[in-house]
């Protein structure tokens, strides 16, 4: 079991002030366009590493007009232990986390909790740049393997700095190296990760009867391929070191990584399915990742689900709330209004979400 039992946002986006006592079941949140379902949803989403569902700068997430910073606090259960965790942002700076009253950092916060989530930004990720579809792949990568926070850290922070180099035309071999040794080891363990995560999710879906099309997935790269060992990879920058150098840029690594995935049963690319069937290709992904990580003996990860019934029809919809219920996720969900979760039949805890007096109001039920 992975689940808030408590949730706290203070100061944070619409919400002056909202709390929220978990029972365990899924969470349906229901209200008119604008009212802040989403915005809790984002402050579940700051539980885990990264910058949350919208990839907004912790400033932007400071109430308007008055506040300067935001606090979330929730009560974590995890397995049978219990944690309080903290995160918090002042006055526009990078937010901060504490465990049971300690400092820790984002990559602490990933080993403790996983968050994956469909938001309507998403529904064309099959269709826009790689980078999205790497985003929501390594979002699934953490929820197996949380070290994967620390590799990409590490990876980004080398590849800024070899491309700062490169773009100041700076050709230091000693740099480069030391760069390059630490891109290797990171990058290497990035692909791996990738690579087991998609192996997992195909074996989940294979090993499933759902409503939900399994997507095959392929790990493709725009650069002509990554060698195989971490050995090989440093080799590949510095041979690549003088084309890099004209383009001011690392031209090869897991950072050009993309998903191809392919609607399994029509053999159909996933950017040339219905809005529908790419929707439900994406949900068949997410509930693969929880499926594989109870068969590993884990607890699946908190799901954020935002407005997922959009795209769903009424047979999807009934068979994801029936998954959702017998895997035991604690997801979060957002509909305009109470009827688009009646499927759940009760099994579901209900709050609306009202645009109040003083912001953004939560009431159960
Ligand atoms: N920093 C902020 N301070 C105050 N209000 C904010 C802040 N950021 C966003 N908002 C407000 O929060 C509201 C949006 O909330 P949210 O996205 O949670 O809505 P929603 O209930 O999910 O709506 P929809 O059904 O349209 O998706 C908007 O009115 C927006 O102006």
């Amino acid at each position: 079991m992975l689940a808030l039992t408590t949730l706290t946002l203070s100061h944070f986006r619409s919400h002056l002030r909202a709390d929220l006592h978990l029972d365990g079941r899924p969470v349906a949140i229901h209200g008119a366009n604008g009212a802040g379902k989403t915005n809790i949803l984002e402050a579940v989403s700051l539980f885990s590493p990264g910058r949350g569902l919208r990839r907004a700068s912790a400033a932007d997430m400071a109430r308007r007009p008055e506040a300067l910073g935001w606090k979330l606090k929730g009560q974590l259960t995890v397995a049978r232990q219990s944690y309080e965790v903290e995160t918090w942002s002042e006055a526009g700076k990078a937010r901060q986390v504490k465990i049971d009253n300690k400092a820790a950092s984002q990559i602490d916060l990933g080993q403790i909790c996983r968050v994956v989530w469909l938001i309507p930004a998403m529904d064309r990720l099959w269709i826009e740049a790689a980078e999205g579809r790497r985003r929501f792949l390594d979002r699934i990568v953490l929820s197996f393997d949380p070290g994967h926070a620390e590799a990409t850290l590490l990876y980004e922070k080398a590849m800024r700095e070899r491309n700062r180099l490169l773009k100041e035309q700076i050709r230091d071999a000693g740099w480069y190296r030391v760069l390059e040794t630490q891109m290797a080891e990171s990058g290497h363990r990035i692909h791996a990760a990738r690579t087991a995560a998609v192996d997992r999710l195909r074996m989940a879906q294979e090993a499933a009867e759902t409503a939900f099309p399994a997507a095959e997935l392929e790990l493709i790269q725009s650069d002509g391929g990554l060698p195989d060992t971490a050995a090989d990879l440093q080799e590949a920058f510095e041979e690549g070191r003088f084309r890099d150098l004209a383009a001011g840029r690392t031209l090869l690594g897991p950072h050009r990584t993309d998903l191809l995935g392919t609607y399994a049963a029509k053999g159909v690319p996933a950017r040339d399915c219905s809005t529908g069937e790419q929707k439900a290709l994406l949900v068949s992904l997410i509930l693969a990742n929880a499926r594989a990580l109870i068969a590993e003996g884990g607890a699946p990860p908190i799901l954020l689900l935002d407005e997922v019934s959009a795209h769903l029809d009424v047979i999807r919809r009934a068979a994801l709330y029936q998954e959702i219920v017998t895997l035991g996720a604690q997801a979060w969900m957002t509909g305009t209004g109470p009827e688009l979760f009646d499927e759940f039949e009760g099994r579901a805890q209900m709050f609306t979400v009202e645009d109040g007096a003083t912001g953004s109001e939560v009431v159960a039920g």
